[in-house]
């Protein structure tokens, strides 16, 4: 399997070389030459596959021979040998509209884990097998820089640094990155949001003799491997429903900032995964809701809210759905995102929002909204919701039609947003992991949202 750039001045390259280039070098992102299209024996087959099994089904497909399946399947089965579930990621059935995927069974308790515990392993290997440096580079809004961090902490031949936006993660997500104390671990908190982070690592890996002479490798849903590895749970979620004898397409709610999550699902279904509709759900930063109902990708006024790993204005992964929207042509999409530089705005025509809507629906979640949801299923299920799912669960109710079935993503554990959940008079009991962090000390540096002070820091400590 070749890897090429949206935009089509990257040739095709193999699948390790589309781990380490992670943003093409032509400023697009990769994406596999072609999808794999899967028969129904296949799917039939795959049912009845454990979650580990799946992945490695899946991973073989996108890597080829690439790696040893020897080699992939202990990469597999390290990576998913972490997660506290039996399952890895379970559906549970809250209630008869109501089906969770639980993502959060992994070591920082979201959805990040699934795929970054893999990608953690697949740099290590590629590190040793190389004898090469991996430098990672990543911005969060919360959940994926603990996650990358416990990823590849202590491994060698890596350093991992993590920008942050300064007081605007939860204080479980500021714990989780900042009380890691190996030495291969630099914590930034960039004065200014999240876009600001994206945006200066991003303009770093642009920079690509900076990229090279550095090493700079990246662990956001810029690199390809993350959105493969996250079609996964799509299929295993879809099965178990089908085992419970659901026949007929699922729907999936999908909380999403930066399109990562629900793109993934979006390949599945391109795949050949019975997929009905994908709800996007989002907060009150509704760039992405006002693109499916409008047709117009504008970034808006940022909001902070209670669901912050969604507070994202710019979403990376959107760059890739163009580009099947207009039919995997480069040139359209690179002339699209040129000028979407200096308009500020992508609009597309009617037939295009059409065939946007044959696959989406979208809802921005208020922050009230999203507060009696979580209230709401706790008093009537007894089952607590994070934020960030309530606002996927909120959607899911909006668009599910009667006898149509939804599987609601739960993309993190509610222990990691207290200051949310204890606003509905909720008490919860953190997991044992969680409450430990709160008496280590915490290590991070302080810095202002310039490309020029994060990369002195960087200069330092690579
Ligand atoms: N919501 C994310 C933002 C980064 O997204 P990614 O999927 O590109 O890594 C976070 O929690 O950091």
């Amino acid at each position: 399997m070749d890897y090429i750039s949206t935009r089509g001045q990257v040739g095709a390259i193999g699948f390790v070389d589309a781990v380490l280039m992670g943003l093409a070098d032509d400023g697009g992102l990769l994406v596999p030459q072609h999808l794999p299209q899967l028969s129904s024996d296949t799917l039939a087959q795959w049912q009845k596959l454990s979650y580990p099994e799946l992945a490695l089904e899946v991973f073989s497909l996108f890597i080829g021979g690439e790696i040893p399946r020897e080699d992939l399947k202990k990469l597999v089965d390290d990576s998913y040998g972490t997660f506290r579930h039996s399952e890895v990621t379970p559906v549970r059935r809250v209630s008869d509209s109501l089906h969770i995927l639980e993502l959060f069974h992994g070591p920082t308790f979201a959805f990040k884990d699934v795929a970054l515990q893999f990608l953690g392993n697949l740099y290590s290997y590629i590190s040793r097998k190389t004898n090469s440096i991996i430098h990672i580079l990543g911005a969060t809004s919360g959940d994926t820089g603990a996650s990358a961090i416990e990823g590849v902490r202590g491994k060698e031949g890596i350093r991992i640094c993590i920008l942050h936006p300064s007081g605007k993660v939860s204080k479980v997500q500021e714990l989780q990155m900042t009380t890691v104390d190996d030495a291969n671990v630099l914590n930034l908190a960039v004065e200014g949001n999240f876009d600001d982070c994206q945006r200066i690592i991003k303009e770093l890996f642009a920079d690509v003799k900076f990229k090279q002479e550095y090493h700079l490798r990246a662990i956001n849903s810029i690199n390809i491997a993350r959105i493969l590895a996250q079609t996964v749970y799509y299929f295993y979620a879809a099965f178990r429903l089908a085992k419970q004898g659901h026949a007929g397409p699922v729907n999936f709610s999908v909380p999403t900032g930066n399109f990562g999550d629900i793109f993934a699902g979006y390949l599945a279904k391109r795949m050949g995964l019975p997929i009905g509709k994908l709800i996007l759900a989002t907060n009150e930063n509704n760039i992405l809701e006002r693109f499916v109902t409008e047709g117009v990708y504008e970034p808006g006024e940022f909001h902070m809210t209670y669901s912050p790993s969604m507070d994202i204005q710019v979403a990376s992964n959107f760059e890739r759905y163009l580009y099947y929207l207009y039919g995997e042509d480069a040139a359209t999409i690179s002339a699209m995102m040129a000028s979407y530089k200096t308009e500020g705005k992508i609009v597309i025509p009617a037939e295009k929002l059409t065939e946007v809507q044959k696959d989406f629906v979208a809802h921005g979640v208020q922050n009230d909204e999203c507060l009696a949801t979580i209230g709401n299923c706790h008093d009537e299920h007894g089952y607590l919701l994070d934020p960030h799912t309530a606002c996927g669960v909120a959607a899911a109710e909006k668009f599910t039609a009667q006898g149509e079935a939804t599987v609601s993503l739960s993309t993190a554990h509610p222990a990691k947003f207290n200051e949310a959940i204890e606003l509905i008079g909720i008490e919860q009991t953190f997991p044992p992991q969680i409450e430990a962090l709160f008496d280590k000390p915490q290590r991070q540096t302080l810095v202002g949202g310039s490309n020029d002070e994060v990369k002195a820091e960087l200069l330092k400590f690579f």
